[in-house]
């Protein structure tokens, strides 16, 4: 089944196309990828799907609904949730407190609620504690929930970060460059968490320099250059073809896909 459906998206800045009537699909249970060099419009794409930049043209469907242009926080209740390419976590929080942080926009209690700490905030806290403690079970993170965040290897802190985006409950997760700053044996331990995603109910859209993660991971790629979808393919296809390579390696640097 489609989730994703997103149909002739553009985005410019001035005079700059940054997104230029950009095309793809994600399926239920799928990992997607969008590669490029730097600069070709990735993280636009994920600001246009997420609220953070409206489209000046073409139209996002999401489980059979059109969700272009809504408020970013509206996104979370509509099941598609994001990460962002530096760590956003708490570093003297715990573990556990990170998560349920990511949980906070499915919980409400007014203001006065949280002032007298009433039953319905312990409640709706409880819940989330619940919650977050259930997604730490489902990918073998509860060991560390009661651990600050800044004690955790780096490569931990990035589940951790992918964990939080999973309390929400979201059908797909858009994953913007997980592996940056992993060493090689940290990626490849990525590489399984990832994998297991769409076992575990979460589809996935992902962006990514790191071509081993890519290649190792995704069901289908997109790539792009200069705001355009310039091919698109099984990772095998992706691979060989001349006007991808072309983009990456007249534009300098094959082992991390990128430009400069
Ligand atoms: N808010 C903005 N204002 C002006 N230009 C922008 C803005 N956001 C992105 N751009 C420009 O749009 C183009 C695409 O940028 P984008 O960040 O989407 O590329 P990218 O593929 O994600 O790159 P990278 O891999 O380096 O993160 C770039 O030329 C960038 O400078």
């Amino acid at each position: 089944m489609k989730l994703l459906s997103v149909n002739g998206i553009c985005k410019s800045f001035g005079g700059l196309a940054a997104v230029s009537d950009m095309s793809f699909e994600v399926e239920e249970g799928q990992i997607v990828s969008i590669i490029g060099p730097n600069g070709a419009g990735k993280t636009t794409v994920f600001n246009l799907l997420t609220g953070f930049y409206t489209c000046d043209a073409g139209s996002v469907m999401f489980a059979g609904e059109e969700i272009s242009n809504l408020s970013p926080s509206v996104y979370v209740e509509k099941k598609l949730t994001r990460t962002f390419q530096n760590l956003k976590l708490f570093p003297t929080m715990t573990v556990l407190e990170n998560v349920m942080i990511g949980y906070q926009s499915c919980i409400h209690y007014g203001r006065m609620d949280a002032i007298f700490n009433t039953p319905k905030k312990r409640r709706a806290e409880l819940e989330a504690r619940d919650r977050a403690m259930e997604i730490l079970k489902s990918i073998d993170m509860d060991c560390y929930a009661g651990e600050r965040c800044m004690n955790l290897p780096y490569g931990v802190q990035k589940q951790l970060e992918i964990a939080r985006a999973m309390v929400s409950g979201p059908r797909l997760l858009l994953l913007d460059e997980p592996a940056a700053g992993l060493n090689p044996q940290e990626t490849r331990q990525l590489a399984g968490f990832i994998r297991e995603l769409p076992d575990k109910g979460y589809s996935v859209l992902l962006i990514e320099h790191d071509m081993s993660l890519v290649m190792t991971i995704s069901d289908y790629i997109y790539v792009m250059d200069y705001g355009k979808k310039i091919a698109e393919g099984v990772p095998g296809v992706v691979q060989k073809n001349e006007r991808v390579i072309e983009a990456y390696i007249g534009k300098g640097g094959v082992k991390h896909a990128a430009r400069g």
